[in-house]
């Protein structure tokens, strides 16, 4: 064993913004016989405490200053952390600028991030900006071979376990592990700053991209059961899957937690206050949706569109959960329901079905709100803007000889909400609100126009309709008709309307074939390609 493998703490420097746990873990390394040194606030609570500790002050030689901006940042403190013990010329350094060496940094950080996430104005967040306490960090991460780092008061505890089994002191796997977390944390924290002060600026340069956030839970595995997989909360304010409160059902999957989000992506462009909307999701695509007076008929809608599908998928909601809704969803078999809250008799009913899992997010997820889609790809990383990309029917260019009239219009603009959140190519029939069949993820067009019609006629048989909700319907293109082709099977499917992006080099044949077949159609001048 070499002398650097185990590392004996004497001397440990607590610096923290979050007091929790304090007193009684630095309690326990008193009693271990550890001198503390301590900051300000800090210094307080552990004498408050009953606890013995040197002011950092003390060891400086200077008062803290300028509201805290500097306590801590001085060769003394620096030097202590730094200092290589094996190193003749780093002991002489010591011994003449009576720099006393650090054994252990207990330090977090100034709660940015938090800050951040209040919404608070950028003058507050940049006073939130700590600057001595990432300073240590690093230098005793840097340095861990002296050294250990705690930059969560939990990790203390492993450090108290360590010292007890091993006389007082820290093995370098250990101190190592704190390290490497060390740095992650210090990365995050700068990431969430950036990302901050790049909302202040009208054109950000991002020359660099960096992101980072705490683990939230190690899944059991990822897509399949051979790939390792972690949820990471991310800096941004988003209401979603990641911050919602599990209130019943298994432990969440990969696979359902992608799933609930690109369920609750897509009902929160429903305003609650319009209408109840409801919508089911399969493999990262909907399979039904629906608006209507209330969340319980909207999810019956939704459910009816493709019944087949719909079995062991995740639903979500833009309205609380009542019972009637409970009861309808507790009738078939779901995966997953997320919603902004639920009433206690909803919950009583879900619970009788313990293995759904249900997630209530607090709030919707704002459609208009700006922020990052990631995607990697080998030896890079793919970052894009969320589509926040909407239209309202003023926006929209009438290219037919027959305007849609109001009902039609009505039905054009729920299926284009829908399109955007199919996978492309992506077409959507929907009828008084609802899908009426949904083609995803094809490689041409019109098979995309083919499979939306096959499962309309589907859900016609499955519920026994005289006919599939295909006729009368409004269509939605995510992206442009490179043909006339996919504008007459929606025609011949019953169609009566068609909403698109245009700009195909061939859309005075499609306008002309959509003339022919009495469809009217309006060009959104947008499109919503989704990968
Ligand atoms: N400026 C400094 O020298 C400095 N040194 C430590 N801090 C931070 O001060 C906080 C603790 O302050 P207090 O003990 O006064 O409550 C910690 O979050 C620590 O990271 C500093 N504050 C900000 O940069």
């Amino acid at each position: 064993m070499s002398d650097t493998d185990l590392v004996v703490i004497k001397r440990a420097l607590i610096s923290v913004s979050d007091k929790s746990g304090l007193a009684e873990r630095a309690g326990t390394l008193a009693q271990a016989g550890v001198e503390l040194i301590s900051t300000g606030g800090t210094l307080q609570a552990l004498r408050d405490a009953g606890l013995e500790a040197r002011d950092v002050s003390e060891v400086t030689g200077y008062p803290e200053m300028m509201d805290g901006r500097v306590k801590t940042l001085h060769p003394r403190v620096h030097g202590g952390l730094l200092a290589r013990r094996e190193r003749e010329d780093d002991l002489a350094a010591m011994e003449a600028h009576a720099i006393p060496g650090i054994d252990l940094l207990v330090v977090n950080l100034y709660p940015f991030e938090e800050t951040a996430r209040s919404g608070a104005g950028i003058e507050a967040c940049i006073e939130k900006i700590d600057v001595g306490g990432p300073a240590m960090i690093r230098a005793a991460a840097k340095n861990h071979r002296h050294v250990a780092v705690c930059v969560d008061m939990r990790d203390l505890d492993k450090v108290l376990e360590a010292m007890a089994r091993h006389e007082g002191a820290a093995p370098l796997s250990l101190r190592r592990h704190l390290a490497a977390k060390a740095f992650a944390r210090t990365a995050a924290y700068d990431s969430a700053i950036a990302c901050r002060m790049e909302a202040e600026i009208d054109k950000p340069a991002r020359s660099w991209f960096t992101l980072g956030g705490p683990r939230l839970q190690k899944l059991r595995y990822g897509e399949n059961p051979h790939q390792d997989a972690t949820l990471y909360a991310a800096p941004e304010a988003r209401p979603g899957v990641a911050s919602a409160r599990q209130v019943q059902g298994k432990e969440l999957s990969y696979n359902n937690i992608a799933d609930a989000d690109a369920a609750f992506e897509l009902v929160s462009e429903f305003d609650p206050g319009d209408s109840a909307a409801a919508v089911i999701i399969k493999h990262a695509n909907p399979c039904g949706a629906a608006q209507a007076d209330n969340p319980a008929s909207a999810y019956e809608r939704a459910f009816a569109a493709d019944p087949v599908s719909a079995f062991g998928g995740i639903a979500a909601f833009n309205r609380s959960l009542d019972a009637a809704t409970a009861d309808a969803i507790s009738r078939n078999f779901t995966e997953v329901v997320i919603a902004p809250d639920a009433e206690d008799a909803a919950l009583d009913i879900l619970s009788g079905k313990k293995n759904v899992r249900v997630l209530l997010t607090g709030a919707l997820a704002d459609p208009d709100a700006a922020g990052w889609m990631l995607k990697s790809v080998a030896g890079g990383l793919l970052v894009q803007a969320r589509d926040t990309g909407r239209v309202s029917a003023s926006q929209l260019k009438v290219v037919t000889q027959r305007a849609p009239d109001e009902d039609e219009m009505a039905d054009l603009l729920f299926a284009w909400r829908l399109v955007k959140h199919v996978k492309s190519n992506a077409i959507v029939f929907a009828r008084d609100q609802r899908s009426a069949g949904i083609g995803m993820g094809q490689t041409s067009r019109v098979e995309a126009v083919r499979l939306a019609v096959r499962k309309a006629e589907d859900a016609a048989k499955e519920n026994g309709w005289d006919e599939p909700r295909t006729k009368g319907s409004a269509c939605a293109s995510d992206a442009f008709f490179p043909f006339p082709d996919g504008v007459l099977e929606a025609a011949a499917a019953g169609a009566r309307c068609i909403i698109q992006p245009g700009g195909s080099v061939r859309d005075a044949e499609v306008i002309a074939a959509a003339d022919e077949a009495g469809l009217a159609m309006v060009f959104t001048g947008m499109r919503h390609f989704r990968h």
